[in-house]
C-alpha cells in the first residue's frame, strides 16, 4: 500500500487564551485509539502578531508530540519555522511565499499545500509544486475573517476535478455533520480548526470527524 493522505488536517487555534498543545495532544490520542494516526495532520497555525519565537516554539513542541506517532506536522505560512523545527511541510496561501518559491525553500520531498479556489488556482499552484491544495471556504466559518463568499461541495468538486492527481483539503466551516458530502464532492481530506479546537471534548471531536472520513 503506498503512503495514505491524511483525511483530516488539525490546525491550530494559538489565539490568547486557547491551549493548541492540548488540542493537539488530544487529536493525538483520539487517532491512536482508532489506530488512524496515519490519518492525521497537524497544521500549526498562529496569528500574524505572534512572534517567530513564539511560533517556533509551538511548532517544535507540536512535532515533538507527532512525530513518534507518524502524524504529519505543517507549519502555515513561517516556511523558515517549518525548515527550522524539521517539520514535515509548510502550507501558502495568496499573501505568501508564492508556491514555486515555496517548493524551492523547502525542498524536492517537503509536504507543500498552496490555497485555491477554483481550477485555474489549482492547475498553476500543482504546476509551480504544490503537493496538495486548500480548498475554502466550503462553508461559513468565523475563524478567519475577510474571506470570499462559502464555495460548497459543488465548487470544492470542481476544483477536485480538475487536479485529478492531487489531493484536496477542503477548509472552512467543516464539521462532523458535513464532511462527508465534501469527500463526496471529491475532496480528499478535510481541515478545521473550530470542529476540534472549540470543542467541549477536542478528542471526541477528532474521533467523530475520523470515523466519519473513514
Ligand atoms: C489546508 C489549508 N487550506 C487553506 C489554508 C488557508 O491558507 P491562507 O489562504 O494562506 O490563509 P491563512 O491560513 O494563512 O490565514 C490553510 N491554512 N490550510
Ligand atoms: C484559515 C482558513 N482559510 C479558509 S477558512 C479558514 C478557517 C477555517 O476554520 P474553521 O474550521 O473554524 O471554519
Ligand atoms: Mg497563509
Amino acid at each position: 500500500m503506498g503512503p495514505v493522505f491524511p483525511h483530516l488536517h488539525v490546525i491550530t487555534d494559538a489565539r490568547r487564551g486557547r491551549e493548541p498543545l492540548t488540542v493537539v495532544a488530544a487529536a493525538i490520542a483520539a487517532a491512536r485509539r482508532l489506530d488512524g494516526c496515519h490519518r492525521l495532520a497537524v497544521q500549526v497555525r498562529v496569528e500574524d502578531d505572534v512572534s517567530d519565537r513564539d511560533a517556533y516554539e509551538l511548532a517544535g513542541a507540536v512535532l515533538e508530540l507527532c512525530r513518534p506517532h507518524g502524524v504529519w506536522c505543517l507549519v502555515n505560512d513561517r516556511l523558515h519555522v517549518a525548515l527550522a523545527v524539521g517539520a514535515d511541510g509548510g502550507h501558502v496561501g495568496a499573501a505568501d511565499l508564492p508556491v514555486a518559491v515555496a517548493r524551492k525553500v523547502l525542498g524536492p520531498t517537503s509536504v507543500l499545500g498552496a490555497t485555491c479556489r477554483d481550477a485555474a488556482g489549482a492547475r498553476a499552484a500543482r504546476r509551480a509544486g504544490a503537493s496538495y491544495l486548500g480548498v475554502g471556504p466550503a462553508f461559513a466559518t468565523t475563524t478567519k475573517t475577510g474571506l470570499p463568499s462559502p464555495l460548497g461541495p459543488g465548487a470544492v468538486g470542481a476544483v477536485a476535478a480538475a487536479v485529478p492527481d492531487t489531493p484536496i483539503v477542503a477548509i472552512g466551516g467543516v464539521t462532523a455533520g458535513n464532511a462527508r458530502s465534501l469527500i463526496g464532492a471529491g475532496a480528499a481530506a478535510v481541515a478545521v480548526v473550530g470542529a476540534v479546537a472549540a470543542a467541549s471534548d477536542p478528542a471526541r471531536a477528532t474521533e467523530d470527524l475520523l470515523r466519519v472520513l473513514a
